[in-house]
């Protein structure tokens, strides 16, 4: 039964990668500065197209021809903000894709009130850790060491729930498990390797590639959202494979993301339901 259910998500992801590549959609990413290279790199080994177009003055041009919007709070500054802001308003009005990054959301007041003035702005998925994850739902400050996770994602289950029920958003909590929820399905991906963590900006480029397969199936964001986290798990195991360390690592991830198959993806593919 779980073999069976396990290849219907694998032949789901396969479909979901298959149409990134066959698509190429473009998305447009408002990110921080470390992560810049790693998400665009994971976007275009996935078959995307990624822009990094972060100014205020340009998001009404360039807004409406996107496929998706990624807005990443990591090097969040007063300069921003209101561009991060203004994107999502454009993206939410014209009914495209927006995903959300909330980078340590409970490390400063600052940044908690900005994670949760964008997400007023009704993303289409929320993708963080679950120190984040339980900051958002809590509201509270403070509650995370930085940018990386205090907490399992287990730990966060209830919040990531919580999360979705009151704001209407897929919730994804990455981990050892990947947990996804509309606030009352929930998935769990068990795909990847500890050593990703190792690698600055894998959750941030996690974020970007979950942008790029709801852009392809906006009305399916929970399918796309547990479809990309297993997508990218598989090519860090793929990579951990070769790799010596985290360095290389990155370098193998990469190229595993660019040259899996369909029998790599249906038979790698570990989501069942929670
Ligand atoms: N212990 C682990 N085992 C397997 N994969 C992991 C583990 N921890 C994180 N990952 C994977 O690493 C990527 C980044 O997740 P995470 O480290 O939780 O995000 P962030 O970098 O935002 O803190 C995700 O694809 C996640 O599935
Ligand atoms: C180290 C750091 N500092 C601000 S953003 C950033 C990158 C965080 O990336 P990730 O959340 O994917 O670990
Ligand atoms: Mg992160």
């Amino acid at each position: 039964m779980e073999d069976g259910e396990q290849r219907e998500w694998g032949a789901k992801a396969w479909t979901y990668l298959s149409s990134v590549r066959s698509l190429s959609p473009l998305i447009q990413c408002i990110t921080n500065f470390v992560s810049m290279d790693l998400t665009a790199n994971t976007l275009l080994s996935a078959g995307a197209s990624p822009a990094m177009l972060h100014s205020p003055n340009e998001s009404p041009d360039f807004t409406p021809q996107v496929n998706a919007l990624y807005i990443n709070v990591g090097t969040l500054s007063d300069t921003w903000l209101p561009a991060m802001e203004l994107a999502a308003q454009l993206a939410s009005k014209l009914n495209k894709p927006w995903v959300l990054d909330p980078v340590a959301a409970g490390a400063s007041r600052f940044r908690l009130k900005a994670c949760l003035d964008l997400i007023s702005l009704k993303p289409t998925v929320i993708r963080g850790n679950a120190s984040e994850i339980i900051a958002l739902a809590k509201a509270s400050f403070p509650s995370t060491k930085g940018v990386d996770s205090s907490h399992d994602s287990t730990d966060a289950v209830e919040a990531a729930k919580s999360l979705a029920n009151s704001n209407g958003a897929v919730v994804a909590v990455s981990g050892a498990v990947d947990f996804v929820t509309d606030g009352n399905r929930i998935v769990g991906a068990r795909n990847g390797v500890p050593m990703m963590q190792k690698i600055t900006a894998t959750g941030c480029a996690v974020t970007a590639l979950i942008a790029a397969f709801v852009a392809t199936d906006p009305s399916h964001a929970m399918e796309a959202t547990a479809s990309a986290l297993a997508v990218f798990g598989v090519a860090g195991e793929l990579g951990m494979e070769t790799a010596r360390g985290p360095a290389s690592l990155r370098t193998h991830l990469i190229d595993s993301l660019h040259g899996l198959d369909q029998t790599a993806v249906i038979s790698g593919v570990k989501i069942t339901a929670i």
